[in-house]
């Protein structure tokens, strides 16, 4: 079943009070007036995720994610966190591939890769990101561009393994910068997504999975996006730092 899904990517923000605060906030502000069938899904750094989990245990529909993850089991990565490390701590998502690591850290397809499969071995569930810069936007390749992303990274996976992934259509034109895509720019790429899946693992899987739209999504837009028939749900930076802005994007469902 197609899950509507609303992660806060906190980046890297907040001291540790901070971040208790604003999950604090949050976990008040997420009442029964949020439907039933939306999953929240608050990724801290690392260095928060076991004290925000305590703050959230008692919470159903809040679920803890983490920013990234090693493409390695185990060993001398220094500085690094593993899969199944998180796991431990009870993560449950996982954010992999987003445009500022694939950017900054230099991730590439083939990384990537490895680092889902990790992610999948430890029962954490990936939100796999893709986007184009601006320049493809402008070129008119977006729709290859994203593809490829997807294939590279992903199509090695069995049926099985390939539904448990979470989709989130980030374009790098629109992070940060105040830019949101339209809803009909958001729509047209999300419905090439899930027919390129279609093409390789059928339309029950591509259908059942989860795409969410990530880029400047705000209270004002996220209703516009998330009303859009192949959008299920958002993947937060800015606005998610606050939590008046983010339960009220969570409640624009
Ligand atoms: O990168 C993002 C979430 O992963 C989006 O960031 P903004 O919502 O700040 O544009």
């Amino acid at each position: 079943m197609r899950k509507k899904i609303v992660a806060g990517n906190w980046k890297m923000n907040n001291t540790l009070d901070e971040g208790l605060k604003l999950t604090s906030e949050i976990v008040n502000m997420i009442s029964d007036e949020v439907r039933g069938d939306v999953e929240v899904v608050l990724a801290p750094p690392f260095i928060h995720l076991t004290q925000v989990n305590k703050l959230i245990s008692g919470v159903d529909k809040i679920h803890l994610g983490a920013q990234n993850c090693n493409d390695n089991i185990q060993g001398a990565y220094t500085g690094e966190v593993s899969a199944n490390m998180l796991a431990s701590v009870g993560v449950e998502y996982v954010i992999i591939g987003h445009s500022e690591r694939r950017e900054y850290f230099k991730e590439s397809h083939k990384q990537l890769a490895k680092k889902v499969d990790l992610a999948l071995e430890n029962n954490l569930t990936p939100i796999f990101c893709c986007g184009e810069p601006l320049e493809v936007r402008e070129n008119g390749l977006f729709e290859e561009y994203v593809c490829n992303q997807i294939g590279d990274s992903l199509f090695h996976l069995h049926d099985d393994k390939f539904s448990k992934i979470v989709i989130a259509y980030e374009p790098i034109w629109a992070i940060g910068t105040g830019k949101t895509a339209s809803s009909d720019q958001a729509q047209e790429m999300h419905a090439t997504i899930r027919e390129f899946i279609a093409e390789r693992y059928g339309g029950q899987v591509s259908e059942n999975m989860s795409i969410l739209y990530g880029g400047s999504c705000k209270p004002d837009n996220a209703k516009e996006l998330f009303a859009c028939k192949d959008v299920d749900g958002g993947l937060i930076g800015g606005a998610s730092l606050k939590s008046r802005d983010f339960t009220d994007i969570v409640k624009s469902f």
